[in-house]
């Protein structure tokens, strides 16, 4: 008998390599909760789009354990794929078909009984708000509509975990917030859960129960957006310039005075990460002062997600996992 453990997937030194030689996988472990909104953050070619292949069985590991809702990748693949959806970034509405033909036509491929299905495609469409949409013909939909409705489509099965490799790639934020808020819904009113990938953090941030930082083909971190945040227990001293070329100017003899620190530019700003913030607030300000350098604030800030995400893809070396 089948045992039901708390997670929807365990990976476990998972390594993929390419025909071409390119290492896109390379000792990566992550564990997924059920019932959660997992994402998966990283810089292009980080190997994202390479693990949902493997985890949603289209492509196979060269090794590695992985589990999907308790069933071992490799011995279940079918029984694992009848359990899954994967919203990728090409839809798969038809647009000669009405919005709620395009469901019921869905179910079919399901074999889901026509009142089930019904009653299913009724839910979906209320939850997502479709309805206004329900008059017009589909293929006059924006994207962000299409999207949806894509999303909806994917649910007809009522998988248990529903993947989405960059659900929000070039919408507009109204758009973006629309999506958010139906990820959410996915996970509040259905108990499915997400696996998702962006390259948005603000995203990430707001959205998620679990974050995974990707680099180089392996996990650089593993947490809740907090416990990332507590992770690198450092603050941050921000100083605001005229323009970037001036918070470049003044960062290169800045990075010699914080030595344990890190120091970078990001816009018109140059930001110190550091464990001491008293003390390298005054070395900063006194720096400053002395040598006449032209700045227009600086302050303590936390780090936000995106402060972290790049510290943890800067730095070099085995990550960990919180
Ligand atoms: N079919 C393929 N054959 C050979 N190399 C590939 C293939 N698919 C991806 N790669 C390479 O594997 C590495 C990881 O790619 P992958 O698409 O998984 O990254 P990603 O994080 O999804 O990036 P992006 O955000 O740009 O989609 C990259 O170096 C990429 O060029």
């Amino acid at each position: 008998m089948q045992q039901t453990t708390q997670y929807a997937i365990l990976a476990e030194d998972v390594d993929k390599q390419y025909k071409n030689g390119v290492q896109a996988l390379s000792g990566l472990s992550l564990s997924v909760k059920r019932g959660e909104i997992f994402t998966l953050l990283g810089e292009n070619g980080a190997g994202k789009s390479t693990l949902i292949r493997i985890l949603t069985t289209f492509l196979r590991p060269d090794s590695g354990r992985i589990s999907v809702l308790d069933w071992d990748l490799h011995r279940d693949a079918e029984k694992i794929r009848a359990r899954i959806a994967c919203v990728s970034q090409q839809t798969s509405i038809d647009t000669h078909l009405s919005l709620k033909e395009n469901m019921m036509f869905q179910s079919r491929l399901y074999r889901i009984p026509k009142a089930a299905a019904q009653k299913r495609m009724d839910k979906l469409i209320h939850a997502f708000d479709l309805i206004p949409y329900l008059k017009y013909p589909v293929s006059s939909y924006s994207g962000g509509i299409k999207r949806r409705l894509d999303i909806a489509l994917n649910l007809m099965s009522e998988p248990e975990i529903l993947f989405l490799d960059e659900p929000t790639v070039g919408m507009d934020i109204q758009s973006r917030m629309a999506m958010w808020e139906m990820l959410g819904k996915i996970r509040e009113e259905f108990g499915t859960t997400v696996f998702l990938t962006t390259h948005y953090l603000e995203e990430a941030d707001s959205l998620s129960d679990t974050v995974c930082i990707m680099k180089d083909g392996r996990e650089a971190a593993q947490g809740t957006p907090f416990e990332l945040r507590q992770y690198i227990r450092q603050d941050m001293i921000r100083i605001r310039f005229s323009s970037k070329a001036a918070a470049k100017d003044s960062a290169a003899p800045m990075a010699g005075l914080f030595p344990g620190g890190k120091v970078r530019i990001q816009d018109n700003f140059c930001m110190i990460f550091t464990e001491d913030i008293h003390t390298d607030l005054t070395k900063a300000n006194v720096y400053l002062l002395k040598n006449k350098i032209p700045f227009l604030g600086i302050e303590i800030k936390q780090p936000s997600l995106d402060d972290i995400f790049l510290k943890f893809t800067e730095d070099t070396g085995k990550g960990s996992c919180i």
